[in-house]
Formats: structure tokens, C-alpha cells, sequence
């Protein structure tokens, strides 16, 4: 059962891309992350002798999740973190999924040297605060339009001129006829929290903290 203890440290876990790195670094923690590493459809997992609950949740809802205090610590990328601008306290990066938000544009188009030629541009992107943010700072006004994922195909079909999306490999550019434009800025996982529990799970926090910041700065090292 998920305990309501006080006393348990409850983390959110993103799951999908960047669940199984989330998991391997905090069983390298101390972490007993058995139970989290089975073929389950359960969205919650409590180590009654850790006392830590797990929660499962969809990577965007992480942040919702930490802000309102549902979850004391959690794991989300920092597009995630930099689109929506939460109240949350961001602790570490934790330097696993590797990837940068970037502009890109059909590959017949680039190199882009002059950006006034694209002032109104529409913009496909599952970012929009980020990517106004970016064309604000070069002083364009461009119409950006919301899509949900697979947005290298906005320009393929005319929804879009250009698009701002994560890219890691580039396979998924290069595939579709895309090449990048312009880096908007590097993104890793990064450990949040709630800003009251971290104050008052001081006590458990901060161990687990001391941990992570030591296998990161190994984890680092190694690269
Ligand atoms: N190609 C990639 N390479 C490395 N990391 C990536 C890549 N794509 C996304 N990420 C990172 O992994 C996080 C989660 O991505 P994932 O695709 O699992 O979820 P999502 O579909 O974006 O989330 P949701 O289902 O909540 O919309 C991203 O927020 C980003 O930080
Ligand atoms: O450079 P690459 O290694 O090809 O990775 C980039 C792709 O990965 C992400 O998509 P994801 O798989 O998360 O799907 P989505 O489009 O539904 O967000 C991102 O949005 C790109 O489409």
C-alpha cells in the first residue's frame, strides 16, 4: 500500500525515456528498487523498510506533482521543468538523458544566416514558453503552434516553417528531411522538490541528496 506516513519519502518517477537510468542511479543510492524494475501496471510502490513510496507518473506531470506536494522529490527533464515554470526547487542535475532543444528547418533551407527573412514564421513545437522565449530574444514575433509529438512532421506537410524540439542522435532530423538551425540550449534530468518538504524532510533528504550528487560526479567522469 502507498503509505501516508509523514515520516516515508515519497518520490515521482518519470516513466518512458528516462525511467530505467532513474532507477539504475537511485538503486546505486541504497535504493531497494526491486519492486520497481518488474513487468507491473501499477503506478505506485511503497518499501515499508526504506520507507520510500514510488509514484509512476507521466514525465510532464512531474512537476504538478512535487509543486503541490504529492511528491517530496522527483526526477523530469529540464524541458519539462523550463516549459512550465513551476513552483518547485530544482536540486541536481543529474546528468543522464542527454539531449538539447534545438531550432531546425527543412534541410533545403539551412543554413538560416539571416533570421529577419522569418519574422512571423509558424513554429511547430511541444514547447511554446520555450520557443517564444527564444524568438523573443532575437526580437521576432512568431506564430507558434502547440502539437503534442512527432513534430518533425509540421514542416513536411506545410503546418509549419520551422520547428523546436528536443534532439538527441539527430536521427529523427535527419530521417524527415530536417537539419538543425540553431541550439537553444542543452537539457538533462534533473532532481526537483517540493520547496516546504524539503525544509521539513531535511532528515531524509539530505542523505539521499549527498549520494546522488556523489554518483552524478562520478557518473560525470566517466563519460
Ligand atoms: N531523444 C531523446 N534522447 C534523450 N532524452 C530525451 C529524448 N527525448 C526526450 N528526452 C528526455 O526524456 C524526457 C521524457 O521523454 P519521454 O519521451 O519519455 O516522455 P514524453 O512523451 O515527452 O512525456 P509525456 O508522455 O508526459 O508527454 C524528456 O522530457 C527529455 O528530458
Ligand atoms: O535525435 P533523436 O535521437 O532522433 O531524438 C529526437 C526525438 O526524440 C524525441 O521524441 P520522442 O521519441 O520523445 O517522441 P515525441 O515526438 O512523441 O515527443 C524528440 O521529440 C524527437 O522527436
Amino acid at each position: 500500500m502507498f503509505s501516508k506516513n509523514n515520516d516515508f519519502l515519497t518520490v515521482a518517477l518519470p516513466k518512458g525515456a528516462l525511467f530505467a537510468e532513474a532507477v539504475e542511479l537511485l538503486g546505486r543510492c541504497g535504493l531497494n528498487t526491486d519492486q520497481l524494475l518488474g513487468d507491473s501496471r501499477k503506478l505506485f510502490f511503497t518499501d515499508a523498510e526504506q520507507e520510500v513510496n514510488y509514484l509512476i507518473c507521466r514525465p510532464t506531470d512531474i512537476p504538478t506533482f512535487v509543486e503541490y506536494g504529492a511528491a517530496d522529490l522527483g526526477i523530469v527533464g529540464k524541458d519539462t521543468i523550463a516549459e512550465q515554470g513551476k513552483d518547485v526547487y530544482e536540486l541536481l542535475d543529474l546528468k543522464f538523458g542527454f539531449c538539447r532543444f534545438v531550432v531546425a528547418a527543412p534541410k533545403a533551407l539551412t543554413p538560416i544566416t539571416d533570421w529577419s527573412q522569418w519574422a512571423a514564421a509558424r513554429v511547430a513545437t511541444k514547447f511554446p514558453r520555450v520557443a517564444e522565449q527564444f524568438f523573443q530574444s532575437k526580437g521576432l514575433q512568431m506564430e507558434i503552434i502547440k502539437l503534442h509529438g512527432n513534430i518533425e512532421l509540421a514542416p513536411l506537410v506545410g503546418l509549419a516553417d520551422l520547428i523546436v524540439d528536443l534532439v538527441s542522435t539527430g536521427r529523427t532530423l535527419r530521417e524527415n528531411n530536417l537539419a538543425e538551425v540553431e541550439e537553444i540550449f542543452p537539457v538533462t534530468a534533473r532532481l526537483i522538490a517540493n520547496r516546504v518538504n524539503l525544509r521539513i524532510k531535511d532528515r531524509r533528504i539530505g542523505p539521499l541528496l549527498e549520494k546522488l550528487k556523489f554518483h552524478t560526479s562520478q557518473r560525470h567522469s566517466d563519460c
